[in-house]
């Protein structure tokens, strides 16, 4: 089959994402902002042309899931709705291949800035990761803005449209069990790197929006990850 005309692009993104993820926080001006367990949140503080684009890397580690799992949920439309509560409303408008979709979210209204919504392709992928001595592959799922001429920008006015760059990569650890017993979920450890930078797309006040992303990052990540932790429990592992 030929190539989808945005194969370039979803290749070129995930493959930088994927690597400035596993940038250490330990250079380049990361602040952390928020912690809770095994959770740590870092933010840079920048500015473009006076809106804040603040980066945001957030590392975890989470027991009892695979990085295919949390993937999995992650990437998934159909359970999308279950765990984002700042989405107001989530259509897919095109499939490019099985793991590879186009989203159109429009996000609930922040007072007193106006309604958002984003349109974005998202491709989850398996990343076999060679220089790590126990050999756990990575996935990844990264979600990048779009064009899409049949989903203009503010439509009828009501949303300005933001943009974004998000990945979610995730590393399995497996604790093998005494003399070959069955791995169980308590052998199993994810590591987690969620990065993004999102752009407001119009102009919202500086302290609105640091305002909001201190309340709502940590939220949404400890929710989808115990959203998560929820969905496997009874399941056989996904490795
Ligand atoms: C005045 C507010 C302007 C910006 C609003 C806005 C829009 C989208 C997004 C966003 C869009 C996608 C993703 S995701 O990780 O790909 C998952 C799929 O939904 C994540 C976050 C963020 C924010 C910023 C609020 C901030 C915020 C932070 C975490 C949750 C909600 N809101």
């Amino acid at each position: 089959a030929t190539q989808h005309r945005l194969w370039p692009e979803i290749d070129r993104i995930s493959v930088e994402q994927l690597r400035y993820a596993r940038l250490g926080v330990g250079e380049g001006g990361w602040q952390l902002f928020a912690e809770d367990g095994e959770m740590k949140m870092y933010k840079r503080e920048e500015e473009s042309n006076g809106m804040v684009v603040d980066p945001l890397k957030a590392c975890h580690v989470v027991r009892g899931v695979t990085g295919h799992e949390m993937c999995h949920y992650f990437f998934s439309p159909d359970v999308r709705m279950e765990w984002e509560t700042t989405v107001e409303q989530m259509t897919v408008i095109e499939k490019i291949a099985d793991d590879t979709l186009v989203f159109l979210q429009v996000h609930k209204r922040i007072w007193p800035a106006s309604q958002r919504d984003a349109l974005f392709w998202s491709h989850m992928r398996q990343v076999p990761d060679h220089n790590d001595r126990d050999g756990h592959d990575i996935w990844i799922v990264c979600n990048h803005s779009t064009d899409n001429s049949d989903f203009p920008q503010s439509n009828n006015g009501k949303c300005v449209r933001v943009t974004l760059t998000v990945c979610l990569v995730c590393q399995t650890f497996i604790d093998p069990p005494k003399d070959g017993a069955k791995i169980t979920r308590d052998d199993i450890t994810c590591k987690i790197t969620y990065c993004s930078v999102v752009n407001p797309g119009g102009w919202a006040p500086a302290s609105v929006l640091r305002a909001v992303y201190k309340r709502e990052y940590p939220k949404f990540l400890k929710r989808f990850t115990a959203y998560v932790i929820d969905q496997c429990k009874d399941k056989p592992i996904m490795f």
